[in-house]
């Protein structure tokens, strides 16, 4: 397995040109199924996560083409990806395909909304809590959907189609609302959807819905009102900047100092994230061609947070926060409010020589002066970022193993941040 190497101690100096979102791709590539026509999407992210998402969609008998660079794209800013979903053959989507991402459930909704049944194995996906899908379910129930699960798959059936519906969702659910929305272009009536997610990628995905010829509204606020058509056609969207690798690039230059500019990204994405950053000490200026973030080497200053859905700060950034406060003057309370179990990364940061204390659901982070390279197991995409976070800052050498979770999420992660001086490298399993 390969292996990153990292020596830590310098500055990030320069730009990083921000990735389309993983979390905004996966979704847009899902919503092809919802069509006969091909729809193009456009800077997709070069990661493992979607590479095996076009498997998945390729057993269902989805053609992709991948096109050439488009002028001023480097290899590591996004492809272009036709997908062609006029021959579907399989409704079934399989546990040796969906159980390694959790994303590939949502396969159902289109499934369900244009061929009236499937049968999709329950997910899998990072180790971060139990993550049911019960919320996906009572959604596509109240569309009108019958639903069973047998031996470890979801069968769905919905022979006559779907009926509008009102969906209320007992807490703020980004896959439920993915899927109830996708579900709902293609039903009967209007389906109105209550404590919807305003996450960005909800508002990305309803964004290209619409060119489809969809007739969605409301989305990015917490009522999301869809009027069904009979149809979806092709259409070419843009998946948007990744919120969560600028807030990860953004942490990553306050903890080393320096001055990075975040191509391409955009703050209203992770206002949140960046408020906190400018209480930390960070110096953060958003201008036309995207975020600048610098520290000189003023102390950071230790700031408590709570994870929130969308406006509040993103759960997929509180590892790396975590890593940031090692470093800090004093004590930081982080409190994980999605999920139950988002600390696998406190025992790694502890081997760089962090003081972190758990307390229920927070996370106690007293900064301590020096970290020190270590070993250390990538467990999760975001927990494993973190670690590169505390190895860019730590004294001497850090070697992170199991880096197959960073290459689901970050792309180009060695040679972003090589470019702006770290000393990092990739370690091939021979
Ligand atoms: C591919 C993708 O976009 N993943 C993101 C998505 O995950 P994902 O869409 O899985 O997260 P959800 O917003 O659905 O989950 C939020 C909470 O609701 C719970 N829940 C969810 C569904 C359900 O049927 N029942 C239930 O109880 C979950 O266990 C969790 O505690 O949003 C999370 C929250 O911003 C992010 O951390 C993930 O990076
Ligand atoms: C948790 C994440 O992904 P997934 O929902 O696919 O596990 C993530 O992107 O941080």
């Amino acid at each position: 397995m390969d292996r990153i190497r990292i020596k830590g101690g310098r500055p990030l100096e320069g730009r990083i040109p921000i990735s389309g979102a993983k979390n905004a791709a996966l979704p847009l590539m899902i919503a092809s199924l919802l069509t006969g026509e091909t729809l193009e999407l456009r800077n997709v992210p070069r990661l493992a996560d979607v590479g095996l998402l076009l498997r998945i969609l390729g057993n269902h008998g989805v053609d992709h083409t991948v096109t050439g660079k488009r002028p001023g794209q480097t290899s590591e800013t996004g492809q272009t990806i036709l997908l062609d979903a006029s021959s579907v053959i399989d409704t079934r989507a399989p546990y040796e395909l969906v159980s390694r991402m959790r994303a590939s459930f949502w396969v159902i909704a289109p499934l369900i909304a244009r061929f009236g049944e499937a049968s999709v194995s329950l997910p899998g996906g990072c180790a971060i809590g139990t993550r049911p899908v019960d919320l996906l379910i009572m959604a596509l129930e109240r569309l009108g959907v019958s639903i069973e699960i047998e031996s470890g798959y979801v069968q769905a059936k919905a022979p006559k189609g779907l009926k509008g519906a009102e969906i209320v969702f007992p807490k703020v659910t980004v896959s439920g609302t993915h899927v109830a929305l996708m579900a709902a272009t293609l039903a009967d009536g209007e389906t109105v959807i209550e404590n919807a997610a305003r996450e960005p990628e909800v508002v990305d995905l309803a964004d290209c819905l619409n060119k489809m010829g969809a007739r969605v509204s409301g989305a990015g606020t917490s009522r999301i009102v869809i009027q069904g058509v009979s149809r979806l056609r092709g259409a070419t969207h843009t998946v948007m900047p990744d919120r969560i690798e600028t807030g990860t690039y953004a942490m990553a230059v306050a903890m080393t100092g320096g001055d990075v500019l975040l191509e391409g990204a955009r703050p209203e994405y992770l206002q949140s994230a960046l408020d906190i950053l400018s209480e930390v000490g960070v110096d953060i200026q958003a201008n036309n061609e995207g975020i600048r973030v610098r520290r000189n080497g003023a102390k950071l200053r230790s700031v408590d947070v709570t994870t929130d859905p969308f406006p509040g700060f993103p759960t997929d950034l509180q590892a790396q926060f975590m890593a940031l406060m090692t470093r800090a003057d004093g004590t930081s309370r982080i409190r994980e409010t999605i999920f139950e179990n988002r600390f696998m990364h406190v025992q790694e940061l502890a081997r760089f020589g962090a003081h972190i204390r758990l307390d229920g659901d927070a996370a106690l982070v007293e900064g301590v002066e020096t970290l020190t390279g270590a070993p250390v197991m990538a467990t999760d995409l975001r927990a494993s970022v973190s670690l590169v976070i505390a190895g860019l800052a730590a004294e001497g050498e850090t070697e992170i193993h199991r880096v197959y979770h960073l290459d689901r999420g970050f792309e180009a992660l060695e040679a972003k941040l090589s470019r702006c001086g770290a000393e990092i490298e990739r370690l091939r399993a021979a």
